[in-house]
């Protein structure tokens, strides 16, 4: 794991700085990590002892058929499931040194440093100074809530588009827009983590594109695990690719031009070249 947070520090230090951090090196350290984790929807299970690392500051694709887990996964990161009744948790899921299911591990606390990002864009109906300077409220930020507002579009490309209509519903943007309305959102509590569940997949293509664009501008700052559907955008955008199959089964990880382009099984194979799923 990375030496970067501690125990302590899930819950009150901030994202360590890497400005020379490069995505062609190997990376610094290890943002998450499930141990042998399974998950559970009643008798169901929907992940199946899934062991993996997730390298800091880069990009990690989690590609599969539909079903096979890849949501339920991406939610287990910062225990959205804990919202679902039925869902159970065994196994760990390790972050700043700790498991996150840890019984003194505050789940809100864990967000601000895990934030998401959803398949459709969903601001809230306020202006779009107050969308971003949403999570700041709640975790009483005592610092300049305008600059970090500026911040936050800045680095989720948007400030030019919208520094003139600060307070204008963020409703009324387009679909691109908002999404990365949303993103400006999640980045605002100060991140490590962003986790991405098909972010893209409601938008049109030059949209998408740009929220594209973003992920790699991210990744020089955060740790970004993103669910897709869509296997060129993975082998575009990401560092490494995690192949789930039926049954939540974790059947490869790796370096994403070694998944794409020479995959040990052949059940991956079988995937990426449109056998199935
Ligand atoms: N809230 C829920 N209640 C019960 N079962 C669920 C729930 N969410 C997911 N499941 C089940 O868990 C399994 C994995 O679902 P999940 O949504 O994680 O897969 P996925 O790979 O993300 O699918 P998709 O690509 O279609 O979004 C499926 O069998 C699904 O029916």
């Amino acid at each position: 794991m990375s030496n970067s947070t501690t125990d302590d520090s899930l819950i009150t230090t901030e994202v360590q700085a890497d400005s020379n951090d490069d995505r062609a090196a190997p990376a610094a350290g290890t943002a998450v990590a499930a141990r042998n984790l399974d998950v559970f929807y009643g008798d169901e299970q929907a992940i199946d002892d899934v062991t993996m690392e997730i390298p800091e500051k880069r990009v990690t694709a989690l590609i599969g058929p539909s079903g096979c887990g890849k949501s339920t996964f991406l939610r287990c990161i910062n225990r959205m499931n804990d919202m679902i009744e039925i869902c159970r948790v065994e196994g760990d899921v390790e972050f700043g040194g700790k498991n996150v299911y840890d019984d003194d591990v505050d789940p809100v606390a864990l967000r601000r440093k895990i934030g998401m990002v959803f398949q459709k864009p969903n601001p809230f109906p306020k202006s779009i100074r107050d969308n971003v300077a949403y999570g700041l409220k709640i975790q009483d930020f005592d610092g300049d809530v305008d600059q970090r507002v500026e911040e936050s579009l800045k680095g989720a490309a948007l400030w030019d588009e919208v520094k003139d209509q600060l307070d204008s519903s963020g409703l009324e943007l387009s679909g691109g827009q908002q999404q990365r309305l949303c993103i400006a959102r999640a980045i605002a509590p100060d991140p490590e983590v962003i986790l991405m569940d098909e972010p893209t997949s409601a938008l049109d293509p030059v949209a998408a594109s740009k929220i594209e664009d973003l992920i790699d501008d991210l990744a020089e700052e955060y740790t970004v695990i993103i669910v897709t559907h869509n296997m060129q955008q993975a082998a575009r955008i990401s560092d490494r690719t995690a192949v789930f199959l039926t049954g939540g089964e974790l059947v490869e990880y790796d370096d994403t031009a070694k998944i794409f382009e020479d995959p040990e099984e052949q059940r991956v194979e079988d995937y990426i070249t449109g056998k199935f799923g």
